[in-house]
């Protein structure tokens, strides 16, 4: 596809010469104002159902460092809250700071986070295929959760020392049985909005989902720098129709430790 990064002669602020759609009405990462949300009784609790993970391989794209599953069935899926039928697990991937700046894309009250990762679910009810629901108002649903320094996340490691495999872009190896369950935080409290994905091609087909509570990893673990771009973020758009959801009631009352 077209080239883009995060430099001045191809970052955000031209992505939209080759994506139009940049100059939309439902572009993210957008700043969240937690007092103009309107909470919507009518939505549920999200649930995880990650039990019977499927990682497959961690590969660093040239723009992020991606952990992808096999999503040729729903073994692991989204479900609840916002959501009309259950999203099936594509991929994780984070978007990091650089030594110590802030890398989250989503703001909070105009505060940045360390890091941000979004786990990527596609409708494979309502389409054949990611691609087709990747450019689909209701194909995605991007669970987004904020990461902040703090104590050493003792999951994380698993994924940084992976990560180091695939410093260099276009590389790949392998990462099976990883349960991004141990990288939730305790409370499933979320934000919900219509929004889109948050780089090239930018389509406005996510229905976000992002969690109010972070969870720590440590300054070091938080300031990793791959070779994929870093630099500033885009932020887009104002928060409207923002809803907020309770607690999600996990399956089994209790998290699957993950098996590495
Ligand atoms: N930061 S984010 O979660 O909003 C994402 C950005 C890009 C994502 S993708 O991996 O789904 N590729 C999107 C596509 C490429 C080609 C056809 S669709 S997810
Ligand atoms: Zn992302």
């Amino acid at each position: 596809g077209k080239h883009w990064g995060y430099g001045k002669d191809d970052g955000p602020s031209i992505w939209h010469q080759n994506f139009p759609v940049a100059e939309g009405d439902r572009q993210s990462p957008i700043d969240i104002m937690p007092q103009q949300a309107s909470h919507d009784p009518n939505l549920g609790p999200i649930v995880l159902n990650y039990d019977h993970c499927t990682s497959l391989n961690i590969c660093n794209n040239g723009h992020s460092v991606v952990v992808e599953f096999d999503d040729t069935d729903d073994r692991s899926v989204i479900l609840g809250g916002p959501l009309d039928n259950p999203y099936r697990l594509k991929q994780f991937h984070f978007h990091w700071g650089g030594k110590g700046c802030h890398g989250s894309e989503h703001t909070v009250e105009g505060n940045s986070y360390a890091s941000e990762l979004h786990l990527v679910h596609w409708n494979a009810v309502k389409y054949r295929s990611f691609g087709e629901a990747a450019s689909a108002p209701d194909g995605l649903a991007v669970l987004g959760i904020f990461l902040e320094t703090g104590d050493d996340h003792r999951w994380l490691h698993t994924i940084t020392d992976a990560l180091y495999m695939v410093k260099y872009k276009a590389s790949v190896t392998d990462f099976k049985g990883f349960n991004p369950k141990c990288l939730l935080p305790s409370s499933l409290h979320y934000w919900t909005y219509l929004g889109s994905l948050t780089t090239p091609p930018l389509h406005e087909s996510v229905t976000w989902i992002v969690l109010k509570e972070p969870i720590a990893v440590s300054e070091r673990q938080a300031s990793f720098e791959c070779s994929c771009s870093l630099g500033r973020k885009r932020i887009r758009g104002y928060a409207w129709k923002i809803t907020s959801g309770p607690p999600s009631l996990s399956k089994a009352g209790k998290y699957a430790p993950p098996i590495n």
